[in-house]
């Protein structure tokens, strides 16, 4: 059901759901680890005292971590080992009273009498209110920090422009993403946002009825500010019904792309923790992962993109959706939603391999059956891993050439010139805001059309070995 099937050299799995296409000489060292470590040890001083204060006085002792906050070049703040850490070890335990949990928002906020029943706002909308609230009090209620409690949290939040895409004009979203299948994600990002505003306009209007709030708190740019820290800084806790939180202190780890190491709830500790998958050594920054994200989602998320050739999850993202002119929609629409899938998806082609899942869907979109029937029979071959035949030609084959015109097409799409974003990308110069932003996304597009253009090159190479009958 791939590319590779029946060719010995493409057909391992890399993971579970996705399918080496690993032939591509070179590539392996595309993947060799970007430690971003220097050897010299840095300074260990820690660069957040106040944060660390705070801590202590929350209960947690954080002079006993091995670990400080240090200004790192290019990534902000992040956090240093200054004692041997062996991987595995329980490294940060950010105990519970320090978690800012959804509920925690809710029961904090002051409009506390409104929110009884919290889960009327999603996690976003309740973390988004109180860190506006916060944020408030810090920086506009008379200049005096002291009256929100969580002061020194708020203060070591980055300000307006975080970075993300929620900070980019529409026109730089056009410009800039024009041609990338990102553009969709970022679609999604935005209107995420907007969701979580109009999600809280009538409560908020209520509120200032009722005088719970001033009239100026939580204005639109706050809002927008704390969907933003939302977006670069939440963490979504899979053991605690995939709650998102903000965790502080823990929420100044950097992330670096090959790292496995991820900030989860432990029960027994009561805590989130992280554990290394890693030995450090004193002056090395630790790292976690943010998740198995593209160097262009991180870009969208969180506002950088890791060096060329260091992040193994690089996509290209194709949509693909059944035709509304194909006689077979209806039936076609069923038999994807009884295998649980829509009859338009995005998929993320990687250098490495496709997401398992593609080939059997494009298959189903080609293929054109005799009857509504064979529609349904055809899908659960298809997702079941064989390659029937339908006039004589395997749907494998006819899955491979609509690839090969979508990568083609996909290719065609960008308006900038190849080689020009090569220099762009490489380039390298561009201190911030638009300019930087174009920078990071030729370097984004460079990958994407080494993915494309590779992925149609084993396509096409597979088709003509089905062509010859191999
Ligand atoms: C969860 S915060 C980490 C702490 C952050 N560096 C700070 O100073 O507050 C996520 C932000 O850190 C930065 N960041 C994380 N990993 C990075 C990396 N590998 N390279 C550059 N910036 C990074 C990005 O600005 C991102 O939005």
């Amino acid at each position: 059901m791939s590319i590779s099937a029946g060719t010995k050299s493409l057909s391992c799995y890399r993971n579970k759901s996705y399918q080496s296409c690993s032939a591509l000489p070179g590539l392996g060292q595309l993947f060799r680890r970007i430690s971003g470590q220097s050897s010299q040890p840095l300074d260990l001083v820690d660069s957040q005292p106040e944060l660390l204060q705070w801590l202590q006085e929350r209960q947690y002792d954080a002079c006993k971590l091995k670990l400080v906050t240090q200004e790192l070049p290019g990534q902000g703040r992040g956090l240093v080992a200054n004692a041997a850490v062996c991987k595995g070890e329980l490294l940060l335990a950010v105990p519970q009273q320090l978690i800012i949990f959804p509920e925690t928002a809710a029961a904090e906020s002051c409009l506390a009498p409104l929110l009884s029943q919290p889960q009327q706002l999603s996690d976003w909308s309740l973390l988004a209110l109180f860190l506006a609230e916060q944020l408030y009090l810090c920086d506009r209620a008379g200049g005096s920090s002291s009256s929100a409690a969580w002061a020194p949290y708020i203060g070591v939040l980055p300000r307006n422009p975080i970075g993300t895409v929620l900070d980019w004009s529409q026109k730089d979203v056009d410009t800039l993403l024009a041609g990338s299948g990102l553009a969709s994600t970022a679609a999604m990002i935005r209107i995420g946002a907007q969701l979580v505003w109009q999600d809280l306009q009538p409560l908020l209007t209520a509120a200032k009825q009722q005088g719970l709030c001033p009239a100026d708190m939580f204005s639109k740019a706050d809002i927008y500010w704390a969907i933003g820290i939302c977006l670069s800084r939440s963490v979504r806790l899979a053991d605690r019904g995939d709650q998102v939180v903000l965790v502080p202190f823990a929420d100044l780890l950097n992330h670096e792309p090959s790292c496995e190491a991820y900030l989860l709830w432990e029960e027994q500790q009561q805590a989130v923790v992280l554990r290394p998958d890693r030995d450090y050594s004193p002056g090395q920054q630790v790292f976690i992962s943010y998740g198995p994200k593209s160097s262009g989602e991180l870009l969208l998320s969180y506002g950088f993109c890791p060096p060329a050739g260091s992040n193994p999850h690089d996509a290209a993202r194709l949509s693909f959706s059944l035709q509304d002119s194909d006689p077979w929609l209806q039936a076609k629409q069923q038999a994807l939603q009884r295998q649980g899938k829509a009859s338009s998806e995005s998929f993320a082609l990687r250098i490495d391999g496709l997401p398992a899942e593609l080939l059997p869907s494009l298959a189903l979109c080609a293929a054109q059956p005799q009857s509504a029937a064979e529609v349904e029979a055809l899908a659960d071959e298809l997702f079941a891993g064989r390659w029937p035949s339908i006039g004589g030609v395997s749907c494998e084959q006819l899955a491979l050439e609509m690839l090969a015109k979508a990568c083609k097409a996909a290719l065609k799409g960008y308006p900038q010139q190849a080689e020009a974003d090569r220099q762009l990308a490489a380039a390298g110069q561009a201190g911030g805001g638009f300019a930087h932003r174009r920078e990071l996304m030729a370097a984004v597009r460079v990958r994407e059309r080494q993915i494309l253009s590779r992925t149609e090159f084993v396509a096409q190479q597979r088709i003509r070995q089905l062509r010859k009958g191999a």
